[in-house]
């Protein structure tokens, strides 16, 4: 289900017949992406195919959708967008696009990405990328550093442990290991068993989130 609709969604963002882009239904897309109902790599290579597109309006809105996407869906959608064969794909596309303003808008987005992920070692592919290009007599545009700021912040990574993160009970056979949604820590069941959106990392569904995280998240006001 929720694959299909992301195509879907994704069609309508990226038609040729748009007059201005779509920004609710690029929102939606990043929705998507940030609660999980689409693996990234898929999400990008979905993208991928609609930048590729013959009609040059589709292809550029697949651009703004691919920027918005990467402006508010965090580290899971970095990597990928950072990856080998991702930054070989948008070297090609800067070299066969037979549209300036295409070319104009990679350019501008290659440089914002490579400044915004500058002190991260990990991303390298695309500093290579711009080295490369740059090399190669492609001219950047002036770098707005605002535009380099992305937006939220995403779920933090799971911790992993032998004890729970709030009772340090033993995790084992019986004692199984649990994830909080909102902090990332490893909890013991008692510990987590309640649920709760999450709207600052995009999580509209109700997740698995630890006690002091529905606190946090719930807290009614005691007026
Ligand atoms: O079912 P298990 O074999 O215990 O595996 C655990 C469950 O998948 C937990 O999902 P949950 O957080 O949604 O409970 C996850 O958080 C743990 O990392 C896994 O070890
Ligand atoms: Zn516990
Ligand atoms: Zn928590």
């Amino acid at each position: 289900m929720f694959r299909k609709t992301f195509d879907n969604l994704l069609d309508k963002a990226t038609s040729h017949l748009l007059i201005e882009p779509d920004w609710p239904t690029t929102i939606q897309l990043c929705d998507y992406i940030r609660q999980n109902d689409i693996q990234p790599k898929n999400a990008l290579t979905a993208i991928r195919k609609k930048l590729s597109a013959p009609n040059p309006y589709s292809a550029y809105y697949a651009l703004l959708v691919l920027e918005s996407v990467v402006k508010n869906c965090g580290s899971i959608v970095h990597e990928e967008v950072t990856s080998k064969s991702y930054c070989e794909f948008l070297s090609d596309l800067v070299k066969t696009t037979e549209h300036a303003n295409i070319r104009q808008k990679l350019l501008e987005l290659i440089q914002v990405w490579n400044f915004a992920f500058r002190k991260n070692p990990k991303y390298t592919h695309i500093k290579d990328l711009m080295t490369q290009l740059t090399n190669e007599g492609y001219k950047f545009p002036v770098l707005q550093e605002s535009d380099a700021m992305f937006a939220a912040d995403t779920a933090p990574e799971w911790a992993d442990g032998e004890v729970c993160h709030r009772c340090r009970v033993q995790f084992g056979i019986v004692q199984r290991k649990h994830h909080c949604r909102a902090c990332g820590q490893i909890f013991c069941h008692g510990c987590s068993s309640k649920t709760s959106t999450v709207p600052k990392f995009g999580i509209e569904k109700e997740v698995r989130v630890c006690n002091m995280c529905y606190d946090a998240l719930n807290k009614t006001s005691t007026s």
